[in-house]
């Protein structure tokens, strides 16, 4: 069928153009209009949101259609597992997307913006990244007082207004590189991300369960920090920390309330000595981003951070945009205006 043969063919993943009744390729001009068009690729996890991103999307998808359906071609592509975002992402880039929209939580954005590199460069300069949050904490797009609302995403998408924001670039021991573009963060808080991620069938209490969990066997540890390339400095018995692309982790916490996504640097926080009742007496502090001022919390912006454990037990947590990366130690630099965004 014509209709098909315009298209670029997909093997990685499968790739369902708009071929609804409204687009008709059967003349020439329709064809020439397909052909001028802009190429968004909507890559959705079906599982987000413990399954309500898949129905949300096939309820949307009218309204897609309504409000970007006379600028862009629209191609929906469906994750089938873990990490297949990152491959859909990297393949629709080379077959030309114009734009990549994630539709899903900050899991799935964290995987199409590593599907945006190849080989520790950007795969395209061109391609938007956008954001139709419809995950458990979307964190993400808290920081740009976005609504965890699919409508207003869409229609922002249509007006088309683009920034080039910051990436965070991670190397752990192995050397494996790994990107992100909301908040990395060490021991505490990353081991309650992982038990967390567990837990998602409760919604947002997931963190509250995650983090109960987490304070089982935990220790406040020594760890060493190398900011910017200077001199290792030791930082004693430390609960978590937060290197801030943006301000928001584990559904709605302001933990890097200095952050910003545009800044061309990271805000560093970290929190020491806390105990389980510094929590319990400071958790409102943490949401609202007024624990700044706490006497054992220390904000600092860099542009690169090395962070490695002083003791040699290995057990130090790891994550990045809630997903669960290994343990210590770490290496992050910052990607100035690496991706452009739709916002
Ligand atoms: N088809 C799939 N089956 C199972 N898991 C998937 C599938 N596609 C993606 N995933 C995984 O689902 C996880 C969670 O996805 P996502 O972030 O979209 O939702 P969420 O966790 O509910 O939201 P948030 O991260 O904002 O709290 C991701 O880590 C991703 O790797």
């Amino acid at each position: 069928m014509a209709a098909a043969a315009a298209l670029p063919k997909s093997s990685v993943f499968s790739l369902r153009a708009e071929q609804s009744s409204s687009l008709d390729l059967t003349s020439d001009r329709a064809r020439s209009s397909y052909r001028l068009k802009r190429k968004f690729v909507f890559v959705v996890n079906p599982r987000g949101a413990n399954g309500r991103t898949g129905r949300e999307w096939r309820k949307l998808l009218p309204y897609v259609r309504k409000h970007l359906g006379q600028q862009c071609n629209i191609h929906e592509s469906f994750t089938s597992s873990p990490s297949h975002a990152v491959g859909i992402t990297r393949e629709a880039i080379r077959e030309g997307a114009d734009a990549i929209i994630a539709v899903g939580g900050d899991g799935t954005l964290h995987e199409v913006v590593n599907g945006f590199f190849w080989e520790g460069e950007p795969i395209s300069a061109t391609t938007t990244l956008g954001l139709i949050p419809v995950g458990t904490g979307s964190d993400f797009s808290r920081t740009f007082g976005w609504k965890n609302d699919p409508h207003m995403a869409i229609k922002r998408i249509a007006k088309g207004l683009k920034s080039r924001v910051d990436i965070g670039l991670l190397s752990g021991s192995s050397g494996e590189q790994h990107y992100f573009i909301n908040v990395a963060d060490i021991h505490l808080s990353a081991k309650a991300g992982y038990y967390s991620s567990r837990y998602k069938s409760f919604g947002n209490f997931c963190y509250v369960l995650g983090a109960l969990r987490a304070f089982i066997g935990h220790r406040n540890c020594d760890l060493k920090i190398k900011v910017n390339g200077g001199d290792w400095e030791v930082y004693e018995n430390v609960t978590a920390l937060c290197i801030g692309n943006a301000k928001f982790f584990g559904g709605g916490m302001k933990i890097v309330p200095n952050a910003c996504p545009s800044s061309g640097s990271f805000e560093v926080v970290v929190l020491q000595d806390f105990r389980w009742y510094d929590f319990v007496l400071k958790l409102y502090k943490l949401y609202n981003g007024s624990h700044l001022s706490e006497k054992r919390v220390f904000s600092r912006s860099v542009k690169s951070i090395e962070v490695a454990e002083i003791g040699n037990e290995g057990d130090i947590y790891v994550q990045s945009d809630g997903e669960h990366l290994g343990f210590l130690p770490v290496r992050c630099s910052i990607l100035p205006g690496a991706i452009e965004l739709f916002i």
